[in-house]
């Protein structure tokens, strides 16, 4: 039977960082360690400076044992998805006030382009009534 494998992204992941719910990204894999922070060989505050970002290199740094990397498999709840970054050119249209203020510039050129008709409308209005009144 298949097994379902839960994926957490670090956003979800990184809210997990307290003495009584602290979890860690490890390889590609997420732990819930709140039972073990006080039996941590290592420290517990090793294990809550770890939250909230990928601690694979801290882990392997501290030179875990064969017996440590057993151990950790009974905290493992479910897998890390890793986000895709943001495609850069999109990310500059959407913050390019250029186009930000498209709509309103819009607006604007078709405010001066009506101005030259009403005025030339209005002016010859102006010129006929003045006009009659002469006569
Ligand atoms: C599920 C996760 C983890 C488990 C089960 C675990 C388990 C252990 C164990 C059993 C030891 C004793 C030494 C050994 O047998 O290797 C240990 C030591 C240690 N761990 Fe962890 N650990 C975990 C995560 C981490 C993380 C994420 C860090 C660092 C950010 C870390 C840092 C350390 C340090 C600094 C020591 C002490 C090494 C020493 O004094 O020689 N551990 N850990």
């Amino acid at each position: 039977m298949p097994t379902i494998t839960k994926l957490y992204t670090m956003e979800e992941a990184s809210q997990h960082n307290t003495n009584e719910d602290c979890w860690v990204v490890i390889d590609g894999k997420v732990y819930d360690v709140s039972s073990y922070l006080d039996e941590h060989p290592g420290g517990d505050d090793v294990l809550l400076r770890a939250t909230g970002k990928d601690a694979t290199d801290e882990f392997e740094d501290a030179g875990h044992s064969k017996t440590a990397r057993e151990l950790m498999e009974q905290f493992c709840i479910g897998e890390f998805l890793e986000m895709p970054p943001p495609i850069p050119e999109l990310e500059i249209v959407s913050k390019n006030q250029e186009f930000k203020n498209l709509p309103h510039k819009i607006l604007n050129m078709s405010k001066q382009y009506w101005a030259v008709p009403v005025a030339v409308v209005g002016l010859s209005v102006a010129i006929g009534f003045l006009y009659l009144r002469k006569k």
